[in-house]
Order: structure tokens, then sequence, then C-alpha cells
């Protein structure tokens, strides 16, 4: 699906990789590169251009949060040398941003620009100011151009493909949101030389999780490469971005809106993952990753209960996690808060919890088959006190 083979991308000769995301008339590019600062400007106009609203855009609002606002300020010139006049609106760092307030103070900065609907959205910054600019580009006039310029691993790997946009409510995580494609994802990964490492680790957890659903062979490579992606080492990483982003790409161009079931299997971890996010609050101990990290160690020991899988895949998934730094329980949170937030899951039907789990590495399945009682033990050892 790239144009070359991940890992035998051609650095030398025309830098980077591109991931085509297959949709019809919404279909777009995903360029990663490393260290190509004044390639997005190009990027941007061509990705637009190739859109019919984008066509011709000569505005922008970049939407960005303060910790990334000076990388954000510079796509905003790359914009201004496309012909594209941007204003740069940074929200405050963190998931409390991904809120309908936030999203209705960008709204008004886009009716003050008196925005026409071929202006564009552009995020650049993490899953937080990609979900939420996409929110605001996707209800703004109905509609207008959304490109990401993800900055974050998980943003990379995960958040800025796909077309997901959502902000929170309290009770529950993305409840209010759209499918609404980017015109072209343009992922730079020199960008997370100045990333926290915990926020590096996050990343890992949903990189982790394309192995456990989709690709056996590529979960053994994240163990062997564990250490080379926390030390960024760029080749390793454009490869680990592009083959997620492949992957991503496969299901997304199958399932976009999530309704054959396909979709579904992106959200590994998440029925427990969104729980602990709510249940713990927003922007509290738990970042995204870490909460999918120790929902997806609860999730497999969840099929373990079913009798789909034996111990050993839980044990191997829990240690990778460990080594990565990531957490692989969540002690002290409440299993009956964290059950009534798992009634508000937006996979639910019927009035039953639906839980995508494993059926050995690299094949996992859609299934409402957990008794309460089953999710009581595993809630149980979720949130035991550590030992
Ligand atoms: N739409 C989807 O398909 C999808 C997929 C996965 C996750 N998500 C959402 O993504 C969000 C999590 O995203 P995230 O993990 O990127 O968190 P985030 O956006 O909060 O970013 C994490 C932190 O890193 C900072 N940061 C970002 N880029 C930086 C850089 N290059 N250098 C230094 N600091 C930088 C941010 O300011 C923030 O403090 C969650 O809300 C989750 O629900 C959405
Ligand atoms: O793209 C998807 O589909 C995913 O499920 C990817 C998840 O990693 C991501 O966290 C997504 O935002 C979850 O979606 P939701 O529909 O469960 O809110
Ligand atoms: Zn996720």
């Amino acid at each position: 699906m790239t144009d070359r083979p991940p890992d035998q991308d051609d650095q030398a000769t025309s830098p980077g990789l591109t991931v085509p995301v297959p949709l019809g008339d919404r279909s777009y590019a995903i360029r990663i590169v490393s260290g190509d600062p004044i390639g997005f400007g190009p990027f941007a106009r061509s990705s637009l251009d190739a859109s019919r609203a984008g066509r011709g855009c000569r505005v922008a609002l970049v939407v960005t949060d303060a910790n990334v606002a000076a990388l954000a300020s510079r796509h905003a010139e790359a914009l201004a040398g496309q012909g594209i006049a941007a204003e740069v609106a940074a929200v405050p760092p963190g998931e409390g941003s991904k809120s309908l307030d936030q999203a209705a103070v960008l709204l008004d900065r886009l009716i003050a620009m008196k925005a026409d609907r071929h202006a564009a959205v552009v995020a650049v910054g993490g899953g937080v100011v990609g979900d939420l600019a996409g929110f605001v580009a996707a209800t703004y006039a109905r509609g207008v151009p959304l490109l990401m310029a993800p900055t974050t691993l998980l943003a990379q790997v995960d958040s800025s493909v796909g077309g997901k946009v959502a902000v929170n409510r309290p009770a529950a995580k993305n409840i209010v949101g759209a499918f609404h494609q980017p015109v072209g994802v343009w992922i730079d990964t020199d960008s997370l030389e100045s990333l926290p490492p915990r926020e590096l680790r996050c990343g890992m957890a949903e990189v982790v999780k394309y192995g456990v659903i989709l690709d056996a062979s590529f979960f053994d490579e994240v163990e062997r490469t564990a250490d080379a992606m926390l030390a960024l080492e760029p080749g390793v990483v454009r490869r680990v971005v592009a083959r997620c982003c492949e992957l991503k790409a496969e299901v997304v161009s199958q399932d976009e809106r999530e309704q054959t079931g396909l979709r579904a299997v992106l959200n590994f971890g998440h029925t427990i993952g969104h729980a602990i996010e709510a249940v713990a609050g927003y922007g509290g101990p738990f970042q995204h990753g870490e909460a999918v990290s120790a929902g997806m160690v609860a999730e497999a020991r969840l099929a373990e209960r079913l009798g789909w899988i034996d111990d050993s895949l839980a044990d191997r998934l829990s240690n990778l996690l460990r080594l990565l730094g990531l957490p692989t329980s969540a002690p002290g949170l409440d299993p009956d808060a964290l059950l009534d937030a798992m009634t508000l899951d937006k996979k639910n039907r019927g009035g039953r919890i639906r839980f995508v789990l494993p059926r050995r590495l690299g094949l996992v399945e859609l299934t409402d088959a957990p008794t309460e009682a089953d999710l009581r033990v595993v809630l149980g050892e979720l949130t035991s006190p550590a030992v």
C-alpha cells in the first residue's frame, strides 16, 4: 500500500513514504517524513486542491495547543507561502480541551474570520488537538476541509487517520462527534524529538494494539524494536508509523463508519480504557494511551475467562506493555463506576456491552459474550491495590 515497502524507505532520493487511504471521493494521502519543515506547504496545497471543498482555499485556521504553538506558527508560515492566510488558535494542552466549550471558542473564531466553506482547519498537535479541530471542521458551516499534522506518536499512528472526530462529556468519552475525513495527513517524525517520554509511551500502547488485533508478526517486531522506538531511531520510527497507518487505512477503507463491525477491531482495549478515563477524570492520572494499555490487559483476561485464549497471550501483552513503561492495571478505581461508564460505550447494542476480544494474536472479534460476573472478576483484578 505504500509507494515503497516501509522497510525500504527512500530517505536519500525522494524522502519519506506515502500511505494512501482509499475512500472514493474522500481518498487522501498520509505523507511520512523525517525533518522536512518546508514540505508541509506544498503538501497542504496539493491535498486541498485534490478535494472538492478545498480547491482554491485561501484562508485557514491552524488549531494547536500551547506546547506545540511554535511548530504551528511554522505551519502557518508554510501555508502563507501557498497563498493561504492562516490564523493560529492555541487551546490549553490536555484532554480537558476536548470539550464543547473549546469547540465553541474555535467555531466563534471561524465566524469572526468570516470563513466560508472553502476555508481549511489545520490541526497541529496531538490527538486532543486533532479530535477537537476535526470536530470543529466537521460542524462549521456543516463541514470544511481538514488537514492533520500530528505531533505525538499516538496521533501519528492512530488519531490523525480515519476521520473519527469528537469531544467528550463528563460521563462519556468521544460521545459528541462525527466522521469527517481529513484531506491529507502530514507526519514529520522529527516532531517527536520534543515529546515528553510519557507521551511517547502512550503512543506505543496504540502501536501494540495493531499487533494484537491485525498482525502477529508486527507484534513480534514491536517486541524486538521497543528500545529503538523509545530511543526514536528515525528509520524504525518511520517504518512503525507507516505500518500502523497502513493497517488503519486498510480497516477504515473497508468500514469507514464502523457499520460492519470491522472498524470496531480498532477499539480493542477501549471499552474498559474509555471507562478508566471517564472515571479517573479527563486529564487525570490516565492519559488515553495509558488507559488503553490497562484496558487491553483487562480485555485479554476477559477473553481468557471465555476460554478463547490461554494465559500466554495476556501475559505476553502485559510484559511488553510493562517493558514500554505502560500501566497494566488501574488500582483504586471503583469497579461499579467503571461498569456504569461502560453502559455508555458507543459499541453497545440492545443494552448489552460489547467488547473486542482476542481469539489469537493478530485476530480479534466483537462480542457481547462476557457476563456481568466475568466482567466483575476482571474489573476486580484491574482495580485491586498494587502489590
Ligand atoms: N480520532 C481517533 O481515531 C483517535 C485515536 C486515538 C486516540 N484519540 C484521542 O487522542 C487523544 C490523545 O492524544 P495524545 O496522546 O496525542 O494526547 P495529547 O494531544 O493530549 O498530547 C499529549 C501531550 O503532548 C503535548 N505535545 C504534543 N505534541 C508535542 C510535541 N511534538 N512536543 C512536545 N509536546 C507535545 C501536548 O501538548 C500534550 O500535553 C485522546 O483524546 C484520544 O481519545 C483519537
Ligand atoms: O479509529 C477508530 O475507529 C478507533 O477506535 C481508534 C481508537 O484508538 C480511538 O481511541 C478512537 O477515538 C475511539 O473511538 P470511539 O468510537 O470508541 O470513541
Ligand atoms: Zn485509542
